[in-house]
């Protein structure tokens, strides 16, 4: 690219994913964001919902027209919930516009399956065949140049970089993976539930969509394409009274014996030069606070040498790495730009 920055708008600016592309874009070195878009509240301004922008984000809301995005902006964010991106989508393709987007819409490559999980009628099957699976770490080199990246879902994110390098390796048997994955609410959206509410969340831990949540296919589906064979996975998700932060802890035999010591040398040297990935040392495992607020994805391992099996532990903030974090990675890796442009922020902590 030359100097000048890229212009960038984002449909659906309010809701979590929204505001967190904001937060991370206004830092960005070769990016300008030109327009935030709102389909139920456009005219307004931002702050009139997100009063912690005021001063910083100036710009009224604009409502949802493609040809006036297209007007303004060279790449779009949709951060909209599935089913929408569905229609949305091949509308800001038709106009010119490179697309980012944050739902699980694109992700499935077979439009059965995606009907069957996700209860919306698929994209066309050949948007499905264009859009470019952003798991960025792993996929990151077909994202250069394409015009439509369909960013990961955020247990998916977690799960497969814990499991991917020990399923290429051949270490893990692919039958007997069992994932147990935790997250917090704001993974459910800004949109009020009966489930997300406080007094239903609050000192309370439940499981939901046990063997039916619409991450199940994804996983599956790049597991498979790793494997060179079908993997299926029992997953399990629960909510925990926290904002942010998922945890996706995974069980799986070993073919044969390994240790600790070698899971760590076998995770460091997949993931050598790839920033925000950080393997824990022997014996150490990540919490989701130590990637609070950042693109991080922490990884750690106990092997069982009693039964054979190793558990591995991934953590990251569901909003970012989860959602506008690893969009933001996929925005620089689609432009040819070093991946941790403006995601270089260390976690809040405490
Ligand atoms: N929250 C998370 O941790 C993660 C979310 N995701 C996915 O990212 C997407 C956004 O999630 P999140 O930000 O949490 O969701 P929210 O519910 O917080 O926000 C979604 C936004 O989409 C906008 N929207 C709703 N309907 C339409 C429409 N018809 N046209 C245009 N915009 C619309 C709404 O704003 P308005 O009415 O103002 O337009 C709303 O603010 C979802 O698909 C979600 O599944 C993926 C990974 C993690
Ligand atoms: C806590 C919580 O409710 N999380 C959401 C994650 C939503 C999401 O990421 O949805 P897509 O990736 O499918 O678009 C859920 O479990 O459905």
């Amino acid at each position: 690219m030359s100097g000048e920055k890229v212009k960038v708008a984002i449909v659906g600016s309010t809701g979590y994913g929204g505001v967190e592309l904001i937060r991370f874009l206004l830092g960005h070195p070769n990016v300008e964001i030109v327009s935030v878009i709102s389909a139920s509240s456009a005219g307004v301004p931002i702050t009139d919902g997100f009063p912690h922008l005021s001063e910083i984000v100036t710009q009224n809301l604009d409502g949802v027209n493609p040809a006036e995005i297209a007007e303004k902006a060279d790449v779009v964010f949709t951060a909209t919930p599935s089913g929408v991106s569905t229609r949305l989508v091949p509308q800001l393709l038709e106009v010119g516009l490179k697309v980012i987007d944050l739902s699980g819409d694109f992700r499935i490559k077979d439009g059965a399956t995606y009907e069957a999980w996700y209860k919306h009628e698929a994209p066309e099957s050949k948007l499905l065949e264009q859009a470019v699976y952003g798991l960025s770490e792993i996929y990151g080199d077909d994202v250069h140049g394409k015009d439509l990246i369909s960013n990961p879902g955020c247990y998916s994110t977690a799960t497969l970089l814990g499991l991917i390098p020990a399923l290429n390796a051949g270490w893990i048997d692919p039958s007997s993976i069992i994932i147990d994955a935790k997250s917090g609410v704001s993974g459910a959206g800004r949109g009020t539930s009966l489930t997300s509410h406080y007094a239903e969340i609050n000192e309370n831990f439940k499981a939901y969509k046990v063997n039916k949540h619409q991450h199940i296919p994804e996983i599956e589906q790049v597991l498979s394409n790793i494997n060179g064979e079908p993997v299926t996975v029992t997953f399990t998700t629960h909510l925990v009274p926290m904002t942010r932060g998922i945890m996706s802890t995974m069980y799986a035999g070993m073919k044969e014996a390994h240790t600790d010591e070698e899971f760590v040398k076998l995770y460091r040297q997949y993931y050598e030069g790839r920033s925000f990935v950080r393997v824990r040392g022997a014996g150490k495992w990540p919490a989701t606070k130590e990637v609070f607020c950042s693109n991080y994805c922490d990884i750690g391992f106990a092997v069982d040498e009693r039964t054979g099996r190793v558990t591995i532990i991934s953590v990251i903030d569901n909003v970012v790495k989860g959602a506008a974090g690893q969009a933001i990675q996929n925005l620089n890796l689609m432009m040819g730009w070093d991946e941790t442009t403006g995601l270089k922020l260390s976690p809040v902590y405490p």
